[in-house]
């Protein structure tokens, strides 16, 4: 059982919350998208309305990242963003960090300095070595308690994420919550259900593939994008040089594994039966049985695109993780415009993946019952695995 902020007593108590606002960065080092923060606007309102000391702990990009910053711009979004009075100090876990938590009013919002700036937040640990870490220990005792919401990061094992509540009382934020409840029962959806896989991920997909149909979670998976080829590829068909560099690329060591899945559930795993190419600046479709063409495959075609609507028409549950194509060019828009839009045929659909939500709100998308704020965590989820965040709330 996790608990909720309905069962955190708010007022007067420093509460640190950790959330997931990692965003891209624009040129100038400030934010170019600010989604994230908005999905945290809630949880941070509702603890600051309640009279809590909110004290947000979050991460920016990777060491070595052009989008590896401060969390400046991030503050100074938020104070636009929440009702409440929101400051930003430089610092995480140390006494200046400390003595500004001490300092907070009722009702107001710290936040504090990128997690990672900090060497061990890179590192993943059981949760008790997670709150022996500098950040836990330094943090911890000006804290009365901690709330999760950082759903998108909840599948990393960092202290930030999984230490804190070995020494305080935790809770889940209501993304978490909202998260947990479309995604934790994914084996209680409606059936038949459908998987849309597609994206450049191709190792993470092709493992998801295996995992839902071995499982038998997924009674059709529709392969498009990077892995619709690569399937395509192990199946016998010459993509032509550049796409078969593409597949050979991002598909790591998994071809094997897609051959397997593709010789044992070959009635249930469904390929292209077009892609889209460029020629002379144009969008050309190319029927697979007319392959190999020498210009990369960047999109589904339309008959693919109407033969994985006839298998959506009929599901109960759709999952979509990848878009189907290079949607960020309009020519090859059409195949993720086409699929997601069938995809809203089903009772359920449930979207997952970063990219995947970029493609909805690109192409002006709606119709899904969860757009989740996750890549990997909800994945994780989908695939019916454990997050090191929610075991340690647990
Ligand atoms: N046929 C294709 N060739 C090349 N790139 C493609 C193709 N189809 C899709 N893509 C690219 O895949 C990228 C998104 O794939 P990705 O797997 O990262 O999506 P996602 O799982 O939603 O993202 P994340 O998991 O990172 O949140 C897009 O930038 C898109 O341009
Ligand atoms: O953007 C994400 O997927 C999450 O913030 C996790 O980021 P990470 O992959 O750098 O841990």
């Amino acid at each position: 059982m996790i608990r909720t902020l309905d069962d955190l007593d708010a007022q007067g108590a420093a509460v640190g919350v950790r959330v997931d606002i990692n965003s891209p960065i624009g040129a100038d080092g400030t934010l170019d998208d600010d989604s994230r923060l908005r999905a945290h606007r809630e949880t941070l309102a509702e603890l600051a309305d309640r009279g809590a000391r909110v004290v947000v702990l979050a991460h920016q990009g990777r060491p070595g990242g052009d989008d590896f910053t401060t969390l400046e711009s991030h503050a100074a979004r938020l104070g636009d963003l929440l009702p409440a009075s929101v400051e930003y100090v430089d610092a995480t876990f140390s006494a200046a960090a400390r003595e500004r938590v001490e300092g907070l009013d009722d009702g107001t919002v710290l936040v504090l300095e990128n997690t990672r700036f900090y060497s061990e937040e890179v590192l993943q640990f059981p949760p008790e070595d997670a709150a022996e870490t500098h950040l836990v220990r330094g943090l911890a005792p000006v804290l009365d308690a901690y709330v999760n919401d950082a759903f998108a990061a909840a599948h990393r094992a960092q202290p930030s994420i999984v230490g804190f509540p070995v020494r305080l009382s935790g809770y889940a934020g209501r993304v978490m919550e909202r998260e947990l409840d479309a995604l934790g029962n994914i084996g209680e959806t409606p059936t038949p259900r459908v998987y849309c896989l597609g994206g450049a991920k191709v190792d993470d997909s092709i493992e998801v593939a295996a995992s839902v149909l071995d499982s038998g979670l997924a009674d059709a998976v529709l392969t498009s994008g990077v892995v619709g080829n690569s399937f395509l590829h192990v199946s016998g068909v010459d993509l032509g040089a550049e796409s078969t560099r593409v597949v050979n690329d991002r598909a790591g060591d998994r071809l094997a594994q897609a051959e397997r899945l593709l010789s044992e559930y070959g009635d249930r795993l469904h390929l292209p039966v077009d892609v889209a190419v460029e020629r002379d600046g144009e969008r050309v479709e190319v029927a697979v049985a007319d392959l190999p063409v020498e210009e990369p495959a960047m999109d589904i075609g339309s008959a693919t695109v109407d033969a994985y609507a006839d298998v959506l028409e009929d599901a109960g549950t759709a999952i979509l993780n990848g878009p189907a194509g290079v949607f960020e060019d309009d020519r090859f828009a059409a195949g993720t415009d086409g699929l997601f839009a069938a995809a809203t045929a089903a009772e359920y659909t449930i979207v997952g993946g970063g990219d995947t939500a970029a493609a909805i709100r690109h192409l002006d998308l709606e119709g899904f019952d969860h757009v989740s704020t996750g890549g990997g965590a909800a994945l994780a989820m989908l695939t019916g695995e454990s997050l090191p965040a929610v075991e340690a709330l647990r």
